[in-house]
């Protein structure tokens, strides 16, 4: 376990996944902001629960710890029989799968490389060769999610103009993928360029990705961002501070539906009152095109505590009735666009996100 202060001002991005040597590391979330924390894990089970209690969290970040969580599922096979391996990733597939329902990213990562123990074990290559190229491919989801969010952050860039002042939800940043993030690859691009941009970050109760993790990083990186309780939404924007609203997703739907933390609809419906326009920032392994329309996405809820506890005590009634659903759906007619690595999708979604993928 490996302690610092976050005080201190980071030269590079926090990574929240790494693979080092034959474990895997993942940044302790929930400590953020005032402890960096890394833990080291080395079974199937410690990634099911890593990804369960959300030490590490966001759709992208799920999937690629995901798959080194098969990656150290198809270490602990010792046999040599491919047809009894492969069961066994598949086995550890399924239950990986079991770790939280909504984002698809978990799904997608695991289907990818549940495939590709199964063109290992259909090949002529010798077994002893296949967790190394299990790792590989594990390694590649995750080199090709930062090389997908960079290209999220560049299709944005022109939707985005010196003193900007843009709002965003939850954390759909670095910390939440391999780097830059979706929502906040752009505001990453233009710092890089000099673009001077106004950032809102929504607290985002009840677990405070915006206040703990969002707020953190831009911080981190020198960017212009301001600290919003979620209630303070709408005043903002009556205020004419805020040109553009960025999220990010844990699921897109096939009609444009789109799912994340919970609050991004009344984003949504706060943008349209006030005509700004509300932008979602995904790769296609967040567009589900397998799931119909929003009210089919899965909608985890999460415990009681997450509400009913904070700051370190009780902030509700013993025994008093909790509803904490981690997502809502935003239907697609309150989305402006879709900022994918292949471009800006806008309405009519059905057909344009298909298009994405032929
Ligand atoms: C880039 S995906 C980020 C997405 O994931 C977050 O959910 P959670 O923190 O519960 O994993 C939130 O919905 C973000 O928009």
């Amino acid at each position: 376990m490996n302690i610092q202060e976050s005080t201190q001002k980071y030269d590079q991005p926090l990574t929240s996944v790494r693979w080092e040597g034959d474990s895997l590391q993942l940044l302790d979330q929930r400590l953020l902001p005032e402890t960096i924390d890394m833990k080291n894990l080395t079974t199937p089970e410690e990634v099911w629960k890593a990804i369960h209690s959300m030490v590490v969290r966001g759709a992208p970040a799920i999937g690629i710890a995901a798959a080194y969580g098969v990656v150290l599922g198809a270490k602990q096979y010792t046999g040599g029989d491919k047809l009894e391996w492969l069961q066994q990733i598949e086995q550890v597939c399924a239950y990986l799968a079991t770790s939280r329902p909504t984002a698809v990213n978990l799904f997608w990562a695991l289907d990818r490389m549940k495939n590709k123990a199964s063109r290992l074990a259909a090949s002529e290559d010798g077994i002893s060769g296949f967790y190394g190229a299990l790792l590989a491919e594990a390694a590649s989801i995750q080199a090709e999610d930062e090389e997908v969010c960079r290209l999220i952050g560049e299709h944005a860039l022109p939707l985005l103009s010196d003193g900007m002042g843009i709002l965003t939800h939850c954390n759909a940043g670095g910390l939440a993928t391999a780097k830059y993030g979706t929502a906040t690859a752009p505001m990453y691009l233009a710092h890089e360029k000099g673009m001077k941009l106004k950032v809102y970050a929504d607290e985002t109760r009840p677990v405070l990705q915006g206040a703990r993790l969002t707020a953190f990083e831009l911080q981190q990186a020198g960017i212009d961002v301001t600290l919003l309780c979620d209630n303070m939404a709408g005043m903002v924007m009556s205020k004419g501070w805020v040109q553009a609203v960025i999220v990010g997703t844990d699921r897109v739907a096939a009609n444009g539906d789109v799912a994340n933390k919970i609050g991004t609809y009344s984003l949504a419906v706060l943008a349209k009152a006030h005509n700004i326009p509300f932008y979602v920032a995904c790769p296609l392994s967040t567009i589900d095109l397998n799931t119909a329309s929003g009210e089919l996405i899965p909608i985890e809820e999460r415990p009681e505590h997450e509400i009913t506890e904070g700051f370190g005590k009780r902030t509700a009634p013993q025994g008093i009735k909790v509803y904490n659903p981690a997502f809502d759906v935003t239907p697609n007619e309150w989305v402006t666009a879709i900022i994918t690595e292949k471009g800006i999708v806008r309405a009519p979604y059905k057909d344009n996100l298909a298009a994405l993928f032929r």
